[in-house]
């Protein structure tokens, strides 16, 4: 299994890197856009990035000289027939639905060999009582909830405009996986909508509008849609999962426990790192 990871920010993706075993691969690709994609993670058997034919435009060498998660060898052992291969390629490529437009459209366009599953990760606000601060949240749906246009009589959604789409559905088997893996791993998860914004919701009339809106999202985050529609223009399936850092409500920043969702972010996958990517999808 090939998989794109894109976080917004460095904190977010050295914590999916940590999780995946904390070591890069190789020398990171340096996108057109200037995004650096870092290869992290050649499980059990280890796949030399130069027998990848995706070593970077630099030539850099293939593994880093140190032993890989699952057993992979530096040196690159022969890789047994029909065995499972999984690259896992991660990149922060900034807060915002259009900056992680931006770097996942030019990933998958410049990506040697095509991937097969990209995911939005990182941290989120979570929507009470859904999703507690360190939960997990699994898209089941990844919708852009201020796409639309504001109106005397409320928000009407850009398809209801006549032009666009506003939702983004991750393959249900595969969120059914991933809920299975965290499951199995004792993490406190949920699997439901989760909402991108272009603003973080600070007043409770905003989270009330968008609870209305939409009853079962359990978080928000601010890139997950333009990471689908990037995927979707590549027929790349897309899931989004989100670690929360704090509560959807009134602006507190103070209360927001980022270190706690980074930790959330890095068991998580842990856990995909050893059970989901490894399998076909
Ligand atoms: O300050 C830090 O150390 C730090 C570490 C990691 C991430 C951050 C961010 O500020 C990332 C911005 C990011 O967070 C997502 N997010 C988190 N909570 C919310 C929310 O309540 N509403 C919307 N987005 C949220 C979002 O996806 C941004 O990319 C800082």
């Amino acid at each position: 299994m090939r998989v794109l990871v894109v976080t917004a920010v460095a904190a977010e993706s050295d914590s999916v890197a940590a999780g995946l075993g904390g070591c890069a691969a190789s020398a990171p690709r340096v996108l057109p856009s200037g995004h650096a994609l870092t290869r992290l993670h050649h499980p059990s058997p280890a796949v030399p990035a130069d027998r990848d034919g995706d070593s970077g435009p630099s030539g850099a060498p293939g593994v880093a000289g140190r032993d890989l998660p699952g057993g992979g060898a530096p040196g690159g052992r022969p890789v047994p027939e029909g065995a499972a291969r999984v690259v896992v390629d991660v990149v922060a490529g900034g807060v915002g639905p259009a900056a992680a437009a931006v770097a996942t459209a030019v990933a998958l366009a410049t990506a040697p060999s095509a991937y097969d599953l990209v995911v939005s990760a990182g941290i989120a606000g979570g929507f009470a009582p859904h999703a507690p601060i360190g939960s997990v949240v699994v898209a089941d749906a990844i919708v852009a909830a201020d796409l639309g246009a504001d109106t005397p009589g409320g928000y009407v959604a850009v398809e209801e405009l006549g032009f666009g789409r506003s939702v983004h559905l991750p393959p249900p088997a595969l969120t059914a996986r991933i809920s299975g893996a965290l499951h199995a791993g004792g993490v406190r998860h949920v699997v439901a909508p989760v909402l991108t914004l272009s603003t973080v919701t600070g007043s409770a009339a905003r989270t009330a509008e968008l609870t209305a809106r939409h009853p079962r999202a359990a978080a928000e985050a601010m890139e997950g849609f333009g990471v689908a529609e990037a995927a979707a223009a590549h027929g790349v399936p897309v899931v989004e999962i989100r670690t929360v850092s704090n509560t959807v409500g009134p602006r507190d920043r103070a209360a927001w426990r980022i270190g706690e969702a980074l930790a959330s972010l890095r068991e998580t996958f842990r856990l995909l790192g050893s059970t989901v990517f490894p399998e076909d999808l």
